[in-house]
């Protein structure tokens, strides 16, 4: 297996604390896996240092060969490694389905002025774009919302508008940040089918940080578990539900129960 990403030997120190020490693991092509870890093990960090928002004190990231570690994130997500589950990225003056239109243009020819002043470029692109921006809104079953202003949206169409950005930007690996953070079991399980399908669908490769362990243990192919910003465990999730220093780490941890 060539693996599609690879996190090489990553420490990040902030001062004296160190977020996360020495942490490797590989991920192959269209493969689900899910980086677990009681509160402050450095999930967040991690996510953060793959997606180019904070820079590796040492190691490296990379991607299909190529180092993305220390790139600014729109360059790592153009080379097509997108975290999504960020408000900042929506624009709340603006239709759901105008927002995943513009986010096409972190990869279009034509600058993303040139389509709020309607350049030639800019209205090439814009037919093909709202052709792609209708797909995603119909992968998504966005269909309802398509028209209704960001602004104007509940929690859980704003994450499910967030994921369509992200995926409007084309990428290869997406990163979802608490997918099912605050729903409840019917929208998780929904979740955990979309999850799905982006990679039988659509062929991505997925890496998620998540709290909800039925769910990450339901949908992940495999599984890194992170304790005091250290790679304790990596497995399937059978592997890891019956490690003992996966089991240990969470004992007395507000997250207690491990695929309970
Ligand atoms: N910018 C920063 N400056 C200083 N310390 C930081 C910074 N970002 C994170 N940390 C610290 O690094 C450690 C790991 O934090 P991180 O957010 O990565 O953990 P986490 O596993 O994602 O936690 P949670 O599950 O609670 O979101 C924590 O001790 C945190 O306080």
């Amino acid at each position: 297996m060539i693996p599609i990403l690879q996190v090489k030997n990553v420490t990040k120190r902030y001062g004296g604390l160190t977020a996360n020490n020495d942490i490797s693991f590989d991920v192959a092509p269209q493969e689900i896996l899910s980086v677990i870890g009681p509160n402050g093990a450095g999930k967040s960090t991690l996510f953060k240092q793959i997606a180019g928002f904070v820079t590796p004190t040492t190691g490296e990231v990379i991607y299909k060969g190529t180092k993305i570690s220390g790139l600014p994130p729109h360059k790592v997500a153009r080379m097509g490694v997108v975290r999504t589950f960020q408000e900042t990225t929506i624009f709340k003056s603006m239709t759901v389905r105008e927002n995943v239109i513009v986010s096409h243009h972190l990869r279009s020819k034509a600058s993303l002025l040139g389509f709020f002043f309607g350049s030639s470029q800019a209205k090439a692109d814009e037919a093909e774009f709202g052709k792609s921006a209708d797909d995603i809104i119909d992968f998504l079953g966005l269909q309802a919302i398509r028209n209704e202003l960001a602004s104007n949206l509940p929690q859980g169409h704003l994450r499910a508008l967030g994921m369509a950005i992200g995926l409007a930007t084309q990428p290869e690996v997406i990163l979802l940040d608490e997918p099912f953070a605050g729903m409840n079991h019917d929208e998780t399980m929904r979740m955990v089918a979309l999850v799905r399908r982006l990679r039988d669908e659509r062929g991505l490769t997925v890496l998620l940080v998540e709290h909800d362990m039925p769910a990450v243990m339901k949908i992940s192919d495999r599984i890194v578990c992170i304790n005091f910003g250290e790679k304790i465990a990596e497995g399937s999730p059978s592997e890891i539900q019956a490690n003992p220093r996966v089991i240990e780490a969470y004992l007395g941890s507000e997250d207690a129960a491990i695929g309970m």
